[in-house]
């Protein structure tokens, strides 16, 4: 399964197209556009997020809301689009005020000179994160495939600006509990705490990063393998958790924790009964072992940097005059953990679907059904 994105944070819409789905999976477009919510959603958010009410059309590749096994087309609606015409027209002559004042953090300076533009907007558009919304339609997908084989992921917020947001969760208890729930995402009763760290930073002129969790349930061991570096899991995972913008490092399980670790205390032991077949009772592991699923909770954590743009703006340069000035301040968000959270999921189960359609590459879904069932009868069972 490939994916490629395209379109502009102010042009007419965001489009993605997914090849390599089989045929006869079952999209229910409600809950990619429930994911598609969830992402505008989080305080800190700027007005943006008040014009758009974004929801994915279907242009190609589902037909009476099952898979073709032909490339899916979606489609998402910039509504501010209606605002910004002439300004983002695709011919015809310039119009509006050039961006020239590159701000430090973002795409500005290095792609305008990579691209050899003399407008910042031609780089800021398709850096802007605007385009995490075609991952998030994406991934809804691609929950969709690994919640046909009983995989689920979730996700959460743990810090805001360096305030540790919640405990580690109890993911066993929540995977026992899963017949039934609802688990699209947690969200531990700490909306004052975070609330405050970003109202602060927001009078200040200032932003705010953090950290957030994303994990898989009831994963299908060995996904992924360790014969080969490009097809380790977390080779994998990592890199799509860091392709989000604003992700500046990733962890799985004890991560850098591992650091202060003996190794005594540092990997999960293994027991086995006959009723249960093989356990652990510890995840310092984060469900991957040797580049494979070992069955266990696939649990990554992802930190995002304070957001670049600033109403107080820092220190840059006009690239135009080559004047010192004072950065571009355009409507911003003040913090987006919450929202880059629902992205992690997005690339999470894209990652996840991605290798288990590799692994167990069939046409359409009966096939794949029967192949995966083949595999974990023996995995599973033993
Ligand atoms: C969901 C989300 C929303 C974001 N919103 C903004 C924003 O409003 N303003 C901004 O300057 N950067 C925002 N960013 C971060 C920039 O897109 C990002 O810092 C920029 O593209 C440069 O990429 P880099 O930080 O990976 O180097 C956001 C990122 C995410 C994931
Ligand atoms: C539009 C989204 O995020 C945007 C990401 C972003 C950036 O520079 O990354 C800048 C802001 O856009 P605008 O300039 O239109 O206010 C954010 O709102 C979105 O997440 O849908």
């Amino acid at each position: 399964m490939r994916f490629f994105t395209a379109g502009e944070s102010h042009g007419p819409c965001l489009t993605a197209i997914i090849e390599g789905l089989p045929a006869g999976l079952s999209i229910d477009i409600d809950k990619i556009n429930q994911d598609l919510a969830r992402r505008q959603q989080g305080y800190g958010r700027g007005g943006r997020m008040k014009i758009e009410q974004d929801t994915a059309e279907v242009l190609s590749g589902i037909r009476f809301g099952e898979t073709l096994g032909s490339p899916v087309t979606l489609a998402i609606r910039n509504k501010d689009w209606a605002n910004w015409g002439g300004r983002m027209a695709a011919f015809g002559e310039p119009e509006g005020k050039q961006v020239l004042e590159a701000r430090p953090g973002h795409a500005d300076l290095t792609g305008t000179l990579k691209y050899d533009r003399e407008d910042i907007r031609d780089i800021l558009e398709r850096a802007s994160a605007r385009e995490t919304a075609a991952r998030v339609a994406v991934g809804g997908i691609a929950k969709q495939l690994l919640g046909v084989f009983g995989m689920t992921i979730v996700s959460h917020v743990t810090n805001i600006g360096g305030v540790q947001i919640s405990e580690s969760v109890d993911y066993a208890s929540l995977e026992q509990r899963k017949a039934g729930s609802d688990l699209s995402c947690i969200q531990p009763d700490v909306e004052d705490k975070m609330k405050a760290a970003i109202q602060q930073a927001k009078e200040a002129g200032d932003t705010l990063g953090g950290i957030f969790e994303v994990a898989a349930l009831q994963v299908i061991p060995g996904l992924g393998s360790h014969v080969q570096w490009d097809r380790r899991l977390d080779t994998r995972l990592a890199a799509l958790l860091m392709s989000i913008p604003a992700i500046k490092g990733v962890e799985f399980g004890a991560g850098f924790g591992y650091a202060a670790l003996l190794g005594s205390v540092a990997h999960d032991e293994i027991f086995y009964n006959e009723q249960q077949g093989y356990s652990r009772q510890t995840n310092r592991a984060g469900g991957i072992e040797g580049g494979m699923s070992n069955g266990e909770v696939i649990v990554a954590r992802a930190v995002m940097k304070p957001i670049p743009t600033l109403m107080k703006p820092l220190a840059s340069v006009d690239i135009k005059t080559k004047q010192a000035v004072k950065a571009s301040t355009e409507r911003s968000d003040v913090c987006a953990v919450t929202a880059a959270a629902v992205v992690g999921e997005a690339m999470l189960a894209i990652g996840l679907a991605q290798t288990l359609l590799e692994q167990f590459s069939r046409d359409n879904m009966a096939d794949l059904a029967t192949a995966v069932k083949s595999y974990t009868d023996r995995v599973v069972a033993k």
